[in-house]
């Protein structure tokens, strides 16, 4: 189990991630939530290790995760928001990159980024340049970098993002099957409608704080609501949005200055 204990980050004295405390659990999508801005980044680049925490801590399977990256890095799997690749190698190169890097056997390695690429239909593109990829080729070998290790803890942060209805559904069956396998799974997205169908379990966070961690069947229960998105805009404030709109309209109209 994966478990967020009191994590919270500071810039300033501004908490961007204020207290933040919940569990991803085996056999389990997590689902977490938010707008725009609302800290899920910076949780995540907080559990990856890319930022300390000011306070707080993760724990995997009970233990402090720091006090054994390497050990935890081999466990987990992640895509991470902004595809950066090495445009110039192929997708097959990419893959036996990231393979050996994780330390697989050879064979391992070859057998295992070929299948990947055939079944994320990327086989025929394989000794192609990733730069000649498009957005959602790219976010599919992430995804297939991820997975070369088979790890148990996977993060996605925004996995969808480019890919198109096939890929997407594949995706989906996917993640319940590694659920099925009893992987960890964090799913992060400001997609209600994508979270609704991926997530069992869903953690809202709103100006870097907590505001309901539930399953989505309960949420509905609860709130009497439909749709996450409904339940979404019960939990946080939100803006006028035909007001701002009109705002921006207004504010672009020449003779204004
Ligand atoms: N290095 C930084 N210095 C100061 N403030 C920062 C820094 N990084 C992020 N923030 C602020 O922290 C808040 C949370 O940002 P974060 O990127 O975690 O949000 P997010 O939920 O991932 O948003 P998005 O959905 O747009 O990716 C934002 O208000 C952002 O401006």
């Amino acid at each position: 189990m994966l478990e967020l204990a009191g994590l919270t980050k500071y810039y300033r004295n501004n908490a961007v991630v204020d207290d933040v405390s919940f569990q991803v659990l085996p056999g389990e999508v997590t689902g977490y939530l938010g707008p725009n801005g609302s800290g899920k980044s910076t949780t995540v680049k907080m559990i990856t290790g890319l930022l300390a925490p000011s306070a707080g801590k993760v724990l995997l399977d009970g233990r402090d995760i720091s006090t054994d990256w390497t050990g935890f890095k081999r466990r987990l799997g992640y895509v991470p928001e902004e595809a950066i690749l090495y445009s110039y190698l192929t997708g097959l190169e990419y893959l036996r990159l990231i393979g050996r890097l994780r330390g697989l056997r050879e064979r391992e390695v070859e057998q295992r980024a070929n299948d990947l690429l055939e079944l994320f239909s990327l086989h025929a593109f394989r000794h192609g340049a990733i730069s000649t990829y498009s957005k959602g080729m790219r976010q599919r070998i992430l995804i297939s970098a991820a997975l070369m290790h088979n790890p148990d803890l996977l993060i996605l942060d925004e996995p969808l993002s480019g890919m198109d209805v096939t890929s997407a559904q594949l995706f989906k069956h996917l993640l319940d099957e590694l659920a099925r396998q009893g992987k960890m799974i964090l799913y992060i997205s400001h997609v209600l409608e994508v979270v609704e169908r991926v997530c069992e379990r869903v953690v809202i966070i709103y100006k870097g704080r907590i505001m309901a961690n539930d399953s989505v069947e309960r949420l509905r229960d609860l709130m009497h609501l439909s749709s996450l998105e409904q339940i979404f805009s019960e939990l946080v404030e939100q803006r006028d949005l035909q007001a701002v709109a009109r705002d921006i309209a207004t504010v672009i109209q020449p003779g204004r200055v």
